[in-house]
């Protein structure tokens, strides 16, 4: 087994950035480089199937991203051979990849049915071949990120054996089933059963939302470290609040205003000289899901920026929500507000096809 790469700060429990579709894209990893990266990031998955070749823009993420830490590239597929030849592709190219990481826990329907991603689970001789094919073929970190099960937890700890069994080097778990999908309680106890049966660090995943949180899901796993998703694009300085609290060091208080210019970043980031503008307002009405989750607890930020279709519309609906008549000095709340929702808060079928 390799160990990991050394967090930022030696001693420290590791953070990292959860795989995304459509949003752990090379703009957002920049981002977060300036707003305090994780210790380790994943990319979205390269899809890996009988004509697939690397999708350049996750090559240009993994090349290209200057956050100073290792990343780790995902792939997604069943197929022995296409797994090997992609393996082989990311080793020829000279990739600057810490590890490659198997997916195993994708729960949109196009995706499992097709018994890839979280399909897997359903099937342990199977997970027996891919991970025997990528341990086999990789020869560097290989490291899987899955859920606790497909609809329940009948191979858990077979597919934890299987884990043990093929040297993989982390496991990333994400403590719901497949078909929990982002609905139910995240299942805690399954992270320290893993803990407690694996030679290898684990990452506990699954609504990480603060410091405060992470702190619990530690003591309450035992897990080496935390993956945060969804958190980190509503607060993009949650990893370095985790490092600030790990030292014992004041931690960093967003407000209102810091949101504002965090979403002008977002805008600037994202945006493409060929790409049209109703496109890019759209794609950021993604990002704004999740950061409207801690702006106003009638959730009418998440409203208007909805229906905006232009980018002076999304500035001035930003600028009312976070700016004007003395907000941009409110404190940004640590946990999203209760009873507001991300539409969509999960992979979408469009950037999960494979
Ligand atoms: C928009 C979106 C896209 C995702 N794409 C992937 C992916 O490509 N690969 C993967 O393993 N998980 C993917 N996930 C799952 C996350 O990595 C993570 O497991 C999940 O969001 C739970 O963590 P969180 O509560 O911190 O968000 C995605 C989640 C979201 C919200």
């Amino acid at each position: 087994m390799s160990p990991l790469p050394a967090p930022l700060i030696a001693g420290q429990p590791w953070t990292a950035l959860a795989p995304m579709q459509d949003v752990t894209t090379l703009p957002f990893m920049r981002l977060l480089g300036k707003y305090g990266a994780p210790d380790l990031l994943f990319t979205e998955y390269f899809r890996v199937h009988g004509h697939s070749t690397l999708e350049q823009h996750i090559v240009d993420a993994v090349c290209q991203h200057n956050t100073g830490r290792p990343v780790f590239a995902q792939l997604i597929g069943e197929s022995l051979p296409d797994l090997r030849r992609t393996v082989e592709a990311i080793e020829s190219a000279q990739l600057p990849v810490a590890g490659i990481d198997l997916n195993m826990g994708c729960p949109a329907p196009k995706v499992y049915k097709k018994n890839v991603g979280g399909g897997l689970l359903r099937e342990p001789s199977k997970v027996d071949e891919v991970l025997n094919c990528l341990r086999g073929a990789i020869k560097g970190r290989f490291t899987v990120k899955m859920r606790i099960g497909f609809d329940s937890d009948q191979h858990f700890e077979r597919i934890l054996d299987l884990i043990e069994k093929h040297k993989v080097d982390l496991l990333s778990l994400h403590a719901r089933t497949v078909k929990e999908a982002y609905r139910s309680e995240v299942h805690y106890e399954y992270i320290k059963r893993a803990v407690e049966r694996l030679a290898c660090p684990v990452l506990a995943n699954g609504n990480v939302t603060s410091v405060a949180k992470g702190q619990w899901v530690l003591d309450h796993t035992g897990s080496a470290g935390l993956m945060i998703g969804r958190s980190c694009i509503r607060n993009p300085w949650i990893f370095r609040q985790h490092r600030e609290h790990f030292a014992g060091q004041p931690i960093f208080q967003p407000t209102l205003g810091d949101v504002r210019a965090y979403i002008e970043d977002l805008i600037v980031a994202t945006s493409r000289p060929n790409v049209d503008g109703q496109y890019h307002i759209n794609h950021m009405k993604k990002f704004l899901n999740f950061v409207g989750l801690g702006v106003d607890t009638d959730g009418q930020f998440l409203h208007d920026m909805r229906r905006a279709r232009s980018k002076s519309e999304l500035d001035a609906i930003c600028d009312q929500h976070l700016i004007n008549e003395g907000r941009a000095d409110l404190p940004f709340p640590d946990e999203p507000i209760k009873g507001l929702v991300a539409r969509p808060n999960c992979e979408t079928s469009r950037g999960c096809s494979l």
